[in-house]
């Protein structure tokens, strides 16, 4: 018999999640039936998203949601052999039973040395995110100038290059210098640190004169409110993500968008990467491609060990991540 750990919310996040709301414990899996498999996870996700989809929809004592790659370790599925890598969406867990119809097999020409935590985020669902809202929500175009923010992290990295690859000028920034010298490192035109400069509006003018014809927000709340200021006539606004308040137990309060929408006749649009499933084979095969030529660069921030999620968690909320945030169980 195998015991899985798992991971469960003890208690409700108020403001930012704290290791004490966390409690990992040991549960003992049946032995497999017919047509079911036995699988390890190998690296699991970190997300934002857990911080509200905890509030929302989840209950104290329930198992911490979210994605890993896994190993087929017992198979009594003919369908799936032992060995074989796929992605889940089976929550913190170290081990768990599937009957293999919630499983996805890595993206076809999945070469042995391309890191399988890929999977988690450029070819996974943040690099398929930075490719919906850019070419499907932005409708960006060759010449534009594009800005993204928390554009160090998973989404906002991939949105920087892939505007660079579809011929746009890109504005990025982020929350360290550090963070800012990588986005130059990856092809960024313009980059800064938003927690540094004097002033934000400055700071946009700056890296773009004319404006901006896309806006990638993953962020939302003062940077997005100043942004909206900063947009060309007709621009497009992605609202992806809205970290900045994630973790508020207080709503923030406006300024408020409508004049600058109506005085530049401007189209926003909020979006869920996974309603846009119709395009994540198109999407995972083209990311895939590009970082197999060397177009697309990536970087991971790799946690040791499954005991600590809920630091690894915490972490990529701080700001601690550069590129995607995951566990190496
Ligand atoms: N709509 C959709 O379907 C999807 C939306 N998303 C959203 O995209 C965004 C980015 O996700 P992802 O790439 O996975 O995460 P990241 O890898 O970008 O990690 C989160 C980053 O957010 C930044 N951040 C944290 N707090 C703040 C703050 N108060 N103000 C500004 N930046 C902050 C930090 O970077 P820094 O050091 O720069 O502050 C941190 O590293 C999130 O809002 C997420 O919810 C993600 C996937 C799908
Ligand atoms: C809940 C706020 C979501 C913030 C944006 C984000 O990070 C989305 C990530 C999605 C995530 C969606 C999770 C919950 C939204 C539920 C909406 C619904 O259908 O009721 C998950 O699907 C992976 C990413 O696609």
């Amino acid at each position: 018999m195998v015991t899985a750990k798992v991971w469960v919310l003890k208690k409700h996040f108020e403001g930012f999640p704290k290791p004490s709301d966390f409690e990992m414990k040991q549960v003992a899996l049946a032995n497999l039936k017919d047509g079911e498999l036995l699988l390890e996870s190998v690296f699991l996700s970190v997300d934002p998203y857990m911080r509200p989809y905890s509030k929302r929809d989840m209950k104290e004592g329930d198992v911490m949601i979210g994605t890993q790659v896994a190993r087929i370790v017992e198979s009594k599925n003919p369908a799936f052999a032992v060995g074989t890598f796929v992605v889940a969406n089976r929550g913190w867990r170290t081990h768990f039973i599937s009957d293999g119809k919630d499983l996805n097999l890595l993206p076809a020409g999945w070469p042995e040395s391309l890191p399988k935590s890929l999977a988690l985020g450029t070819v996974g669902m943040p690099g398929l995110t930075a490719y919906v809202g850019l070419f499907e929500i932005c409708k960006m175009k060759p010449g534009e100038t594009v800005l993204v923010n928390a554009a160090a992290g998973a989404v906002g990295s991939v949105v920087g290059q892939l505007a660079k690859i579809g011929g746009c000028k890109v504005v990025g920034c982020a929350g360290s210098d550090s963070k800012v010298a990588y986005l130059k490192n990856i092809g960024f035109d313009e980059a800064f640190n938003y927690k540094t400069v004097a002033s934000l509006d400055e700071a946009l003018r700056k890296a773009s004169p004319d404006g901006y014809d896309c806006f990638f927000d993953n962020v939302g709340g003062e940077f997005a409110s100043i942004a909206i200021n900063h947009m060309k006539k007709f621009g497009r606004i992605a609202v992806c993500g809205a970290i900045s308040q994630y973790n508020d137990s207080v709503p923030q309060k406006g300024p408020y968008i409508q004049i600058p929408m109506i005085f530049n006749e401007l189209s926003m649009k909020g979006f869920i990467v996974s309603s846009w499933h119709n395009h994540r084979e198109e999407g995972v095969k083209a990311l895939l491609k590009w970082v197999l030529e060397g177009k697309l660069k990536y970087h991971e921030q790799v946690t040791e060990r499954f005991e600590n999620m809920p630091a690894a968690f915490i972490g990529m909320l701080k700001g601690e991540n550069l590129g995607k945030a995951v566990v190496k169980v």
